[in-house]
């Protein structure tokens, strides 16, 4: 990768269209400096590692693999630890097992990790007791702390998200390739879970299936390599274009411009507008590309979505992340899987039933019922099986800590407890037991198609 005037300029297309949700940085000059020196900064990925990607999502759209997807909501500065990152995985690596034993498909592992800082929000205000200030954006725009102060946008603050972002990776990294994500510690991933949830119980008897299937493969002679490191890619939504396109490089091998602050990134349902600088800045680069497609989505926007972001019909290339709600997902999903089908673009379909099911519950928390969760997927994998089409996925938000955020699951949480340990920075996220929840009945509904 080469750093110069010119490397940057492909990834500034966008600067003279409307962008939605982006910070208003009261100063000007400041945030000028903070991005020429993120221009410097080395990247988070390589080039190769994205293009590795959309080889595997290639398989994903074509109907060969199925994609986890999941994380945190909104990752946060004090988040960034040893313990935290260690648990957010060890789920991902445990929901992995499971889809890829129970369901028996290839699984892309890809986290919101590593870079899912900033958040869109619908309202641009939050009032409390009479007090109202800017809404937090997410670690790298503003504090989360109720304070005048804490909620003034800080481009200091994009440094940040770059360092908590590389100590991350190099934390997951090391996690993935260096032992800990070996499959021959299916058992040890679970070790503090296995007692107290009745989902870390049933994972326990899955992991000794797939240790035995392990001892006879290897009475058999066969050792292979991968199953002692595991592919893992990190993602987050592209909202912040400042941040974004200053750490967009020229590859030195292609000549083509990448996002280096993570291997996918996408596009949210509040920035999709198809004349907007988003998508002009998602359509410059060639990391693989994900969309969000809320209900209101018409396939004429998804076909217009294909043509800017999809123009040569790479399957890979383009994801549909779909987060309809649980009671609009039969009705509104059809006509566009059909259409699009019909157009000839092979696009990975992904499914979000997270973001279409939140509500508020009377005590004001923000909050999801496990049920509605389920119900989303149940209906995706109704609407591709009717048209004959690849469920190819689930994006979640998701934590590894036992956290109340979300209602239901195996291991009932009531709204009652959402107080309990509530600690999202924005949207309610899964448990572990919940997670592990989905992907037990996710695996069940992939063998059952
Ligand atoms: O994560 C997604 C959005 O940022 C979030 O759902 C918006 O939430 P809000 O309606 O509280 O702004
Ligand atoms: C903001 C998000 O989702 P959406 O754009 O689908 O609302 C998100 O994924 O956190
Ligand atoms: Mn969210």
């Amino acid at each position: 990768m080469t750093v110069n005037a010119e490397t940057h300029a492909g990834g500034n297309t966008w600067r003279h269209l409307p962008a939605a949700q982006q910070p208003d940085w009261p100063d000007q000059e400041a945030l000028r400096d903070v991005i020429a020196e993120l221009e410097s900064y080395p990247p988070l990925v390589f080039a190769g590692e994205c293009d590795q990607l959309r080889e595997r999502l290639g398989a994903v759209a074509r109907g060969e693999a199925f994609l986890l997807q999941g994380g945190d909501c909104a990752e946060a500065f004090d988040a960034v630890s040893a313990e935290h990152i260690r648990n957010k995985l060890k789920t991902l690596l445990q929901m992995g097992a499971v889809l890829t034993y129970a369901g028996s498909v290839p699984v892309v592992k890809v986290g919101r990790i590593a870079g899912q800082y900033s958040k869109p929000r619908s309202k641009p205000t939050e009032t409390r007791d009479g007090v109202t200030l800017p809404t937090y954006r997410g670690d790298s725009v503003n504090g989360f702390e109720f304070t005048e102060a804490a909620r003034i946008p800080d481009p200091q603050r994009l440094k940040r998200m770059y360092h908590a972002s590389a100590a991350t990776l190099n934390l997951v990294r090391a996690f993935t390739t260096g032992g800990y994500a070996d499959l021959r510690q299916v058992h040890a991933w679970n070790q503090d879970f296995v007692k107290s949830s009745p989902s870390g119980q049933r994972y326990e008897a899955l992991a000794r299936e797939i240790d035995r299937a392990m001892n006879f493969m290897n009475a058999c002679g066969v050792d292979p390599e991968e199953f002692r490191t595991v592919e893992f890619y990190s993602s987050h939504e592209a909202l912040v274009l400042d941040y974004e396109s200053a750490l967009t490089r020229v590859d030195s091998r292609t000549g083509n411009l990448y996002d280096v602050s993570g291997h996918m990134v996408w596009i949210g349902e509040r920035t999709r507008q198809l004349d907007h600088a988003h998508i002009e800045f998602a359509s410059r680069i060639r990391n693989p590309i994900g969309v969000k497609l809320g209900p209101t989505t018409t396939a004429e926007d998804a076909l217009t979505l294909i043509e800017r972001l999809d123009p040569e019909r790479e399957p890979g290339r383009l994801t549909f992340i779909t987060r309809m709600g649980a009671d609009k997902i039969r009705d509104k999903l059809p006509e566009l899987v059909d259409k699009v089908t019909a157009a000839g673009a092979q696009v990975a379909w992904i499914c979000d039933p997270m973001h279409g099911n939140t509500f508020e519950a009377a005590s004001g928390h923000k909050t999801r019922r496990f049920d509605d969760v389920l119900d989303e997927v149940k209906g995706f994998f109704e609407v591709h099986k009717g048209l004959g089409t690849h469920p190819g996925g689930i994006h979640v938000e998701l934590t590894g800590d036992d956290v109340t955020e979300c209602v239901g699951g195996g291991d009932e949480i009531f709204v009652d407890d959402l107080h309990q340990r509530y600690e999202t920075a924005c949207d309610p996220r899964l448990n572990r037991s919940q997670s592990l929840d989905l992907a037990f009945l996710v695996a069940e509904m992939y063998r059952d198609q």
